[in-house]
């Protein structure tokens, strides 16, 4: 199956809430005040959020129809959803110097960080650079050992100290190490205790810190990466985290298969964070870039373009 089959089969149930929830809409003969409200409602019970729904009503309205059907509708909220996509649709840019490039990564337990990891360390391996592997998640021996079992799987080498350990200086002994060896890019996991706001924050200060003594630039990225099955929620975490990070970048994940993709949209809209991936599937290849059109198309349950 191709990435974009998969993509489309992965926002299926995406496209059919939307779909469901704009059902008999369609068969009205005219764009009238309530007609209208009714598609903006539909959309915000498909997880678009407020402000891209009230956007996407209000071009809506801009436009001239002689009759509403299903797939004209459809063709004008993808090119819609495209157009508030489209803004925050950036590659990762890891080709700069000095090395190491440092990403952060950052995200509540189970939001599918140490998969991303794994996932991006793989896509940037393809593209014949060195990654190392941080295991700045100290809290869970668990999660170190997870990061182990990513990097034996993607044939990278992996940073590590005891539980309990300092994050801070796994990240500094990581950047020597890549520094020493010749990796390109040095990705760092991070516990993701949203919990203790104080304590993370402080964390990841020190993080910065750290870091700032080797390279002033690094760290160069700092992706909070969301789970899309969560919905609303994935927009409560971002405000927070940036409240304790600078947050520079979105990775999406567990896209496949869930009713909740248009929170993406919700996403770009009220932050306009860069949204670097997607997260499409467990395995090693199911980080894609992000494709506005391609995502738009299927979020609104229209074939690839
Ligand atoms: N279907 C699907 N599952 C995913 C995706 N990304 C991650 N997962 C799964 O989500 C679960 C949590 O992922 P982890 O990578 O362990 O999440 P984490 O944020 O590192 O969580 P902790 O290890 O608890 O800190 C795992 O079962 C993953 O296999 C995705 O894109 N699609």
């Amino acid at each position: 199956m191709s990435w974009l089959d998969r993509l489309t089969g992965g926002f299926r149930k995406t496209a059919d809430r939307v779909g469901e929830n704009l059902t008999g809409l369609t068969s009205k003969q005219a764009l009238d005040t309530a007609t209208l409200d009714d598609i903006e409602e539909a959309l915000i019970a498909s997880d678009l959020g407020p402000e891209a729904s009230k956007r996407i009503r209000e071009a809506i309205a801009a436009r001239k129809f002689e009759q509403l059907d299903e797939r004209g509708l459809r063709e004008i909220l993808a090119e819609e959803i495209e157009a508030i996509l489209a803004p925050v649709a950036k590659p990762l840019d890891i080709y700069g110097f000095p090395r190491p490039h440092v990403i952060l990564v950052i995200g509540v337990n189970g939001s599918g960080k140490t998969t991303t990891i794994g996932k991006l360390g793989h896509w940037i391996m393809e593209q014949d650079y060195g990654v190392l592997l941080a295991a700045g998640d100290t809290f869970r021996a668990a999660a170190i050992e997870q990061l182990k079992i990513w990097g034996e799987r993607i044939h990278a080498p992996v940073i590590a100290g005891p539980e309990g350990g300092d994050p801070a200086s796994i990240v500094f002994d990581g950047v020597k190490q890549a520094t020493a060896t010749g990796e390109d890019v040095l990705i760092v996991d991070t516990a993701g205790r949203l919990q203790n706001k104080s304590y993370l924050m402080d964390e990841l200060a020190k993080i910065r810190r750290v870091l700032g003594k080797l390279n002033e630039e690094a760290p160069h990225d700092v992706i909070l990466v969301l789970d899309a099955t969560t919905g609303q929620n994935a927009i409560n975490q971002i405000e927070v985290f940036q409240e304790v990070a600078h947050v520079t970048g979105l990775v999406m994940t567990k896209l496949d298969g869930t009713a909740r993709g248009g929170v993406m949209v919700a996403a770009a809209e009220k932050f306009g964070l860069p949204i670097h991936a997607i997260g499409v599937g467990e395995g090693v290849d199911d980080l894609r870039p992000f494709d506005p059109r391609a995502v738009a198309r299927a979020i609104a349950g229209l074939p690839p373009a």
